[in-house]
C-alpha cells in the first residue's frame, strides 16, 4: 500500500479533548474555539457529545455550541451519540455526522457505556438506521483496539471482530482508538492490516493518545500502511474520564509539523492551529501540551 501523499486530519480537541476538564468551560469559548478551527481547514470538527450529563458533566453544553458555532460549507461537526436519547439530541443539534463509540475490550464497554460490547451494537443500531433514515453521516469508534485499562491485553481479532460488527451497522468511517496510548508502531500496523481485511482502509481511521509518547510514531507507522485518515487534538488537550492516566489525543500542532516536513497535504493551516491551540491553553491557565505549537509560539514571540 502506497504512502499517503494527503490525510485527512479530524480535530477532536473541542470533545475528547474538553470533556475531561474539571472545570466548567462556558459555551461561548468552545464556540470560539470550533470556529477558531474551522477557519483553520479543518474539514471535519468532533463538535459535540451527546451523553449523559451525569457521566460527562463537560458535554452538556452540546447543544448551545451546536447552535452557536459558524459553520462552513463542506465542514462535517460530529457529535457523539451512545443511544437513541444522544441521536435525537445530534438530530435536533443539526450534526453532519454521529459517532457511535464501542470497546474491543469488555471490561471498558461496561466501564464507558454501561454495557456489553454486545449489548452495545443492539443499542447502536437503532442509531445506525436512524442517521441513514436522516442521511446523516454514521462513524463508529471502536476504544481500547491496543490495550484496556482494565483487562490488559486486546487481540487484533477483538478488534477485527467490533470492525465487522460496526461494518455491518453501516458505518462510513470506522476509528481505531488507543484510549491510552499504549500501541506501538509494529503493533499499530498488525491491527490496522487486520481491520481492513474487514473495512476499507481508506475509511479507517487511527485516533491515538500520546500517553506514552508513541502517538507520531504510531500515525507514520500506519501511514506506511496505507491509512489516510487520523484524529488529533488541539494543544494536546484530553483524556478520557473512563480510563485513568490517559493523557490527551496526539497534539495537532505536532501532527501538522510532521505532514508538513513529510510534503503530505492537509488543508490546514498549521499557524492558525497554533492561535487556536495557545488561545483554549490560556483559557485553560496552562501550557499546551503540544511541542510542535509551544515552539512557534515561543519563536513568534522572539
Ligand atoms: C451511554 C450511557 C448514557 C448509558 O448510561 P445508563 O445509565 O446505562 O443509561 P440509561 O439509559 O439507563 O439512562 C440513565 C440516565 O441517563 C440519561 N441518559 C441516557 N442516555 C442519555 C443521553 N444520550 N444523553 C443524555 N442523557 C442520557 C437517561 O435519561 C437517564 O436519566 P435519569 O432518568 O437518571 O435522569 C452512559 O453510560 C453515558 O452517557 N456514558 C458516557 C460515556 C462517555 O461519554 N465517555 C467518553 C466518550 S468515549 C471516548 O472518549 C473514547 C473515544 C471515542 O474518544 C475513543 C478513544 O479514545 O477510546
Amino acid at each position: 500500500m502506497a504512502f499517503p501523499t494527503k490525510v485527512k486530519i479530524v480535530e477532536v480537541g473541542p470533545r475528547d479533548g474538553l470533556q475531561n476538564e474539571k472545570e466548567t468551560i462556558s459555551a461561548e469559548v468552545k464556540i470560539e474555539l470550533v470556529d477558531r478551527l474551522t477557519d483553520a481547514g479543518f474539514i471535519n470538527i468532533e463538535a459535540a457529545s451527546f451523553v449523559s450529563p451525569k457521566w460527562v458533566p463537560q458535554m452538556a453544553t452540546s447543544t448551545e455550541v451546536m447552535a452557536g458555532i459558524t459553520r462552513k460549507a463542506g465542514v462535517i461537526y460530529s457529535a457523539l451519540t451512545p443511544n437513541m436519547k444522544g441521536f435525537e439530541g445530534a438530530l435536533a443539534a443539526k450534526a453532519d455526522e454521529v459517532v457511535i463509540f464501542g470497546a474491543a475490550s469488555e471490561a471498558f464497554s461496561q466501564k464507558n457505556i454501561n454495557c456489553s460490547i454486545a449489548e452495545s451494537i443492539e443499542r447502536f443500531r437503532d442509531v445506525a438506521q436512524a442517521a441513514k433514515q436522516h442521511n446523516i453521516r454514521l462513524r463508529g469508534s471502536i476504544s481500547c483496539s491496543f490495550g484496556c485499562p482494565y483487562q490488559g491485553e486486546v487481540s487484533p481479532e477483538s478488534v477485527a471482530d467490533v470492525v465487522r460488527r460496526l461494518k455491518d451497522l453501516g458505518c462510513d468511517e470506522i476509528d481505531i482508538a488507543d484510549t491510552i496510548g499504549v500501541g506501538t508502531p509494529r503493533h499499530v500496523q498488525k491491527v490496522m492490516e487486520r481491520a481492513a481485511k474487514e473495512f476499507p482502509l481508506a475509511q479507517l481511521s487511527g485516533h491515538f493518545h500520546d500517553t506514552y509518547g508513541q502517538a507520531l510514531a504510531n500515525i507514520y507507522a500506519a501511514m506506511e500502511v496505507g491509512v489516510s485518515t487520523f484524529h488529533s487534538s488541539v494543544a494536546g488537550l484530553g483524556g478520557c474520564p473512563y480510563a485513568k492516566g490517559a493523557t490527551g489525543n496526539v497534539s495537532t500542532e505536532d501532527v501538522l509539523y510532521m505532514m508538513n516536513g513529510l510534503g503530505v497535504e492537509t488543508g490546514i493551516d498549521l499557524d492558525k492551529v497554533v492561535d487556536a491551540g495557545q488561545f483554549i491553553s490560556k483559557h485553560l491557565g496552562r501550557k499546551a501540551v503540544s511541542r510542535a505549537g509551544n515552539a512557534i509560539a515561543a519563536k513568534r514571540a522572539g
